[in-house]
């Protein structure tokens, strides 16, 4: 059984929290929901309320998982070199995207995320996921990228969340398919719907070699789809098995000139680690670039992106395009590093994941509310009224004791 429930919250699911933190409270993780104090905690909690499969899938990188390591650990080489003395009553991190196309009330958006599914099995007919973490982002004003991989059609994410929230700001993750109709079909049917850019995932030629889902035969439940693509898994077939038979390994710099070609949308690479790809990006036309990658679940060995994004901002700053980066970022700390190495904002994954299986649209909320309040305080304290001033002399590479 792939699934906890599909059914509304009752009485058998408060049982089931309630089974779930006891749970959690033996593996050292708090029971007590005001007592999630950091996104560590929302972490050991969502590893007991999930299916194994579901959760290996979650949370695995690629390979010997080395990438994925470090796209946490490489936060703590970078160290805080705060100013004191400066009036920080009144901190301000709302943030500008594509030359004001968007405002979002802090620089923390939501990253792809496939089959969100398993994490909240609620909602009409197993729809409930993708629509709670959209609600969620946009109550507290900020941007959901939603996956072509998603368990609920782009339609169906955008067309409730827009009911509450007229100006909620979403954007549509491509997978290019070997289908080019079904490619053009979807970006046109995301700029119909009201997605405001299309965000085109380039490091997946193919899917990583990630073995710990292997080990547990992960696999889509039946009772979940891809509308999307529109497909359905077939007994037996595997979401790589979809993957290799959907996904265009052809892909290259042509087809973003032709994505340009057939909408006005906005276009996003994402998945860039190099500064040569990075001009590149700028050269075709891209809007923006996501310096990404993949939370390490495609080509292990690649640098952390906390790493890789110092040259990207050096080769691309004056272009005009925003840089957002991705990969290991838990503290409000690691999202001030980011703005102050150069990146417009940042996109969490895993963290939104755990929020949603812990407790829906309200754990997304806390999530986002949680690392929001942390990249506040790190402002406060490290003295920085408005993210427009963060800059390198806020950091330090440590044991190096030199300025970036
Ligand atoms: C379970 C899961 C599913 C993902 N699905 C997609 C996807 O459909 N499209 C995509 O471009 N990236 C996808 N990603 C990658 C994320 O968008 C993002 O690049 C990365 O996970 C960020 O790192 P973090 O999880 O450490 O925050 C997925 C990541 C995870 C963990
Ligand atoms: C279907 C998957 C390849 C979606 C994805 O991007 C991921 O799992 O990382």
């Amino acid at each position: 059984m792939e699934n906890r429930s599909d059914k509304k919250d009752t009485s058998s699911d408060k049982r089931e929290l309630h089974q779930a933190r006891q749970g959690a409270s033996n593996l050292g993780a708090p029971h007590l929901p005001e007592m999630l104090l950091n996104i560590e905690d929302y972490h050991k909690v969502a590893k007991t309320k999930l299916t194994k499969p579901a959760y290996h899938y979650y949370a695995n990188g690629a390979d010997d998982q080395v990438t994925l390591k470090d796209n946490t650990e490489s936060f703590k080489d970078i160290r805080l070199r705060p100013r004191v003395l400066v009036d920080v009553s009144n901190i301000n991190t709302k943030t500008n995207l594509l030359s004001g196309r968007h405002t979002i009330d802090f620089p923390i958006m939501i990253a792809p995320c496939a089959m969100q599914g398993m994490a909240w099995p609620h909602g009409n007919d197993n729809r409930g996921a993708e629509r709670a973490t959209a609600r969620a982002a946009a109550s507290m004003n900020t941007l959901m990228v939603v996956s072509s991989f998603s368990t609920t059609s782009m339609q169906e994410v955008i067309q409730p969340v827009r009911k509450d929230h007229p100006n909620a700001a979403l954007w549509y993750q491509l997978y290019v398919v070997k289908d080019r109709k079904l490619t053009e079909d979807m970006v046109k049917k995301a700029e119909k719907c009201g997605y405001g850019a299309i965000v085109v995932t380039v490091d997946a030629s193919g899917i990583g070699n990630r073995e710990p889902e292997i080990r547990e035969h992960f696999k889509l439940p039946q009772n979940l789809s891809l509308p999307n693509l529109i497909v359905k898994t077939k007994d037996g077939e595997t979401h790589s098995d979809v993957f290799s038979s959907v996904i265009d390994p052809s892909l290259n710099w042509k087809d973003v000139d032709w994505l340009r070609s057939v909408t006005h949308l906005p276009i996003i690479v994402k998945g860039i680690l190099s500064s040569e790809d990075a001009v590149l990006a700028v050269k075709h036309g891209c809007a923006a670039i996501i310096v990404s990658n993949h939370g390490a679940r495609q080509l292990d060995m690649v640098q952390s992106t906390i790493d890789a994004l110092p040259s990207i901002v050096d080769a691309v700053k004056d272009c005009g395009v925003d840089i957002y980066v991705d990969g290991g970022i838990r503290r409000g700390t690691d999202v001030l590093k980011c703005i102050c190495m150069g990146a417009k904002a940042v996109l969490v994954a895993r963290p939104i994941l755990w929020g949603l299986t812990v407790d829906g649209e309200e754990g997304v909320k806390k999530v986002l509310g949680l690392l929001k309040k942390e990249f506040e305080k790190a402002m406060m304290l490290c003295g920085i009224q408005d993210v427009k001033d963060c800059n390198r002399d806020y950091l330090l590479r440590y044991n190096k004791y030199s300025k970036l």
